[in-house]
């Protein structure tokens, strides 16, 4: 089968072009194909010129399933819902999901070394400090001394690819790096530092330490190769994949090998000298599961990229159907094991598999769903998938919510969205959509936390004779299970069922806590440093224009380049162009002919101000920013505001928190589409009219942008806002359409204000309104008003987004050109740098914008103001103490 490799035609929102036809499995009926242009940067290890190393590719992936779903369908304003929806989207580079930087439970760890193994306090010190800001999935492969040395202290740490088995297998922890490359059974003698017998030569436990090691070098060159082909050097991608899928069936057969082996008789010639008896306990179905997961993984991080990449191509058919199978493998092999091996208690029966879990299925469940999305598979066929999906992730939320929560989140959004945009409405309520009834359960006081348990387990066709037809229908090569979880080993690690101290309910029901704890984790999320062989490049086109403008602008880049510099994990390539009034008023145009085609090839625009005391207003606004806007069909404006930290609201009482809003301001008609004219020129009778205009197409798409977002806030409050007593077409049509699209949205709730009620609403009652919507003018006044409610117009950012990603969205201050501060270097740069921060997140670098979010608001707590906000500091000092406070969180890596 063939991918057609023809550009889909774009989907129109005026209707849904999308039919679920199986039948195309694969062909690029999704539209997904070629409209990824502004993941051009993100290529997949298809592709020759690769520039993301490792698990860049998982955040590639995943990038990709959200805006091919987002994009899809009928709704074009939808595209930006699940960046706007999720608010975070774990990933696999990102660690943990518990923002308290804790993988372990006290109970769940125990000392094996008496007191020179580190307490439980240490031991999260040292797995926060290295898997949560150090770590890098390249680590093991660099050998780096320091920090081989400090984790062999950890030990405990499960996403280290070697140190996960090493626990698993029961080994003393304190085993090295080099002991796993090299160790071979019969060959070595493995000694602790302190010269003490640790592995005795035909310990058979090297036997699966060894293929543990092989699958994280497997993984390793992988991820070499989706880098810089670094082992293959001399191959290019497609042959360097070529041989490491080679390795990958080699290394799946000699793990068959070893499994027969285990189980076969002491007296078979092939195993003299291996102490059978002793060691065969030693495999559990544990490790049987790992295995398995492995070689799924393996496949679904080598063939993934291919789905990433920008086009489609011959690989695609093979590299989709191999992840869906795998994802498939993953989600059964998973449920299977939960079903059999499950401790009474109704927990994973053994913690350091909970990592291993948590990651393979959430990567399953994107496959499904892009499967679904592509039409390799129907709805209803993913929505079983999903649903087992869920089902495990609740059940792995038992033992620490956050992470698996929040993947959870996000593919509930997924595939709601998908659904939706299918107009498969009878998959969301039945089952897709509806919170398990066990989620009650689980804050009723009577009910045992211990009582919940996965829904699969206990219902329906996954009863012990459909498990075993289905293990029938897979058979699982070689072992022979048991069904006892207490002869597993412990290791360093008790298995939590056997631990007496009772779950912690308060940290689980703190965790359910779900937006305040993703909004914690964003803020105190910290990226790791220089993770990235292969950076992210984005193409930022800068046009300071006039007044203030070039002052704001040069402090936003600075801030930027600084931020860039210290995270090490992408690039801003700025271009500066000269479009400003001093331009118009010596060549005639603001823009230069071709000037709109230039600027198509950047991902992003960042704009200072425009006007100028020597051109009318009206032309230095027509000339340049709108000229960009509404070509660009940038229809959205959003402009949050809020009282950072340590400023003030010129409102008493009115504190941080009590203003946090969102304005969603139409831009690209209304009353400023540009109609009307004026007659009888320079006659007393002279006539000028100006005509607003509001087309159903662009009031809907707007509308369902500002539902989206509102929905996306945990307030879920949208207030509309017209004047519809007064203007009684344009308005009243505004009302019909919300109306309508409102009943897509019922868990958000509608409050609706007319404009001059709303100025009242907005100084008296501040804490009252949430997300705000508006038309084009009516906006545009109310976002002047908040921002000065807020403490200045200095601080207030807008972005100018075109929500469909076909052309670069524009950021800028909300302030304008400032003729009577301009020149004197106190402008206040921090619009500029909120408005930095919201194009960060729209590329994609949403932990970036929340680093650099975090730092401004740092220093305008440390008053470092300027004087709009009652400071003495120039835009410089402000500027600096900024790069300070980033160099100072993150170190700089120049
Ligand atoms: N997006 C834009 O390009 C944009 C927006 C608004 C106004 N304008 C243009 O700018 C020119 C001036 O307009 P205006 O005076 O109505 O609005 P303005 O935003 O330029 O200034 C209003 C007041 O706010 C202050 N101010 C603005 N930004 C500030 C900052 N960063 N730090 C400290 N104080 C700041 C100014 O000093 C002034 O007192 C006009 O030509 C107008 O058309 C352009
Ligand atoms: O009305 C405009 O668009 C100019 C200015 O007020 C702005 O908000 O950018």
């Amino acid at each position: 089968m063939l991918i057609s490799t023809s550009t889909t035609p774009e989907n129109d929102d005026a209707g849904d072009t999308f039919a679920p036809s199986p039948s195309d499995a694969f062909n690029s009926v999704s539209g997904r194909g070629h409209s990824l242009g502004q993941r051009s940067q993100e290529l997949g290890s298809m592709r020759s010129a690769s520039r993301f190393a490792g698990s860049s590719s998982g955040i590639c992936f995943l990038r990709t399933v959200c805006d091919a779903i987002a994009k899809a369908g009928t709704s074009e304003n939808l595209t930006s819902a699940p960046a706007v929806n999720l608010r975070f989207i774990p990933g696999e580079d990102e660690r943990g999901g518990d923002s308290r930087g804790c993988l372990w439970h006290a109970f769940e760890v125990t000392n094996v070394v008496g007191s020179a193994w580190p307490s439980f306090e240490e031991l999260v010190a040292l797995v926060s400090s290295f898997y949560i800001q150090g770590w890098h999935c390249l680590l093991p492969y660099l050998q780096a001394d320091k920090v081989m040395q400090s984790l062999e202290n950890v030990g405990s740490d499960n996403e280290i690819p070697h140190l996960t088995p090493a626990a698993a297998l029961g080994l003393p922890l304190g085993i090295r790096d080099e002991d796993i490359d090299v160790c071979l059974p019969n060959h070595e003698v493995h000694a602790d530092p302190t010269g003490r017998t640790i592995l005795p030569e035909n310990d058979m436990r090297l036997i699966p330490l060894t293929l543990f090691s092989k699958y994280s070098g497997i993984k390793g060159r992988l991820m070499e190769i989706s880098n810089k082909c670094i082992t293959h050097r001399t191959l290019n991608a497609e042959q360097a994949l070529r041989t490491v899928h080679v390795d990958i069936l080699k290394w799946q057969n000699e793990v068959q090998d070893f499994i027969q082996t285990a189980f076969s008789e002491e007296d078979d010639p092939d195993n003299a000298g291996l102490d059978l008896r002793e060691n065969s306990k030693f495999l559990t179905p544990q490790h049987h599961l790992l295995f398995q997961i492995q070689y799924h993984e393996l496949l679904l991080l080598m063939h993934r990229p291919a789905l990433s990449a920008k086009s489609v191509n011959e690989t695609y058919p093979v590299a989709m159907l191999t992840c869906l199978s795998s994802a498939r493998a993953i989600i059964s092999l998973t449920k299977r094991y939960l079903y059999r091996y499950k401790a009474p208690n109704g927990r994973v029966a053994y913690p350091v598999l909970w990592h291993v879990l948590l990651s393979a299925v959430w990567m399953s469940g994107l496959v499904i769903i892009f499967a679904a999305f592509e039409c390799g598979i129907t709805l209803q066929s993913a929505d079983r998938d999903i649903q087992v999906v869920w089902s495990i992730l609740e059940f792995l939320s038992i033992r620490l919510p956050g992470k698996p929560k929040a993947c959870e989140v996000a593919l509930r959004a997924l595939f709601e969205l998908l659904c939706r945009k299918r107009g498969f409405s009878s998959v969301k309520p039945t089952s897709a959509l509806e919170r398990p009834a066990k989620r009650q359960r689980r804050s009723d006081p009577d009910v045992p936390l211990d009582a919940i348990e996965p829904s699969f387990l206990s219902n329906g066709p996954n009863d012990e004779a459909s498990m075993q037809a289905s293990d029938a229908a897979m058979p699982v090569p070689g072992i022979a299970v048991t069904n006892d979880a207490d002869l597993f080993p412990l290791g360093a690690l008790t298995d939590s069922t056997q631990d007496q101290t009772p779950f912690d309910e308060n940290h689980v029901l703190w965790l359910l806590d779900v937006p305040s704890l993703l909004d914690d984790h964003i803020l105190t999320f910290k990226m790791p440093p220089a993770a990235h062989a292969g950076r992210r490049i984005y193409k930022i086109a800068s046009i300071p224009a006039d007044g203030i403008g070039p002052e704001v602008i040069s402090a936003g880049i600075t801030v930027l380049e600084s931020l860039v510099r210290a995270l090490g994990t992408f690039d801003l390539n700025f271009e500066h162009f000269d479009w400003s009034s001093a331009t118009y008023l010596k060549t005639g145009k603001y823009i230069p002919d071709g000037g709109h085609d230039i600027l198509k090839q950047f991902d992003a625009i960042l704009f200072g101000a425009v006007g100028a005391p020597n051109v009318p207003d009206h032309i230095s606004l027509w000339g340049l920013r709108l000229a960009i806007c509404q070509p660009f069909q940038q229809y959205a404006n959003v402009r949050p505001t809020r009282i950072l930290r340590g400023t003030q609201s010129p409102l008493r009482n009115c504190k941080s928190g009590d203003l946090d809003w969102v304005i969603v301001r139409e831009n690209s008609e209304g009353e400023y589409a540009g109609q009307g004219g004026r007659s009888h020129a320079g006659q007393p009778w002279e006539v000028a009219t100006e005509l607003a205009i509001f087309t159903r197409h662009a009031v809907e798409r707007l509308l369902r942008f500002a539902f989206e977002t509102a929905r996306s806030r945990p307030r879920k409050l949208l207030t509309f806002v017209t004047k519809s007593n007064a203007q009684r077409n344009g308005m009243v049509l505004w009302d019909e359409v919300c109306e309508i699209v409102a009943k897509e949205y019922p868990d958000v709730k509608l409050d609706k204000m007319l404009v001059d009620a709303m100025t009242v609403r907005m100084v008296l009652k501040p804490e009252t309104l949430d997300t705000i919507v508006a038309t084009n003018l009516h906006a545009d006044i109310l976002s002047d008003l908040a921002a000065a409610l807020a403490g200045s117009i200095g601080i207030a950012p807008t972005s100018n987004l075109d929500p469909t990603r076909k052309n670069p969205s524009m950021f800028e201050p909300i302030h304008g050109s400032a003729f009577d501060i301009t020149g004197k270097g106190i402008a206040n740069p921090v619009a500029t740098f909120w408005t930095a921060v919201e194009m960060l997140a729209w590329l994609g670098e949403k932990d970036a914008a929340a680093a650099l979010m975090e730092c401004v608001e740092r220093v305008c707590e440390r008053g470092v103001t300027t004087p709009d906000l009652g400071g003495t500091a120039t835009t410089v000092a402000v500027t600096n103490a900024v790069c300070q406070e980033i160099e100072r969180e993150f170190g700089s890596k120049k």
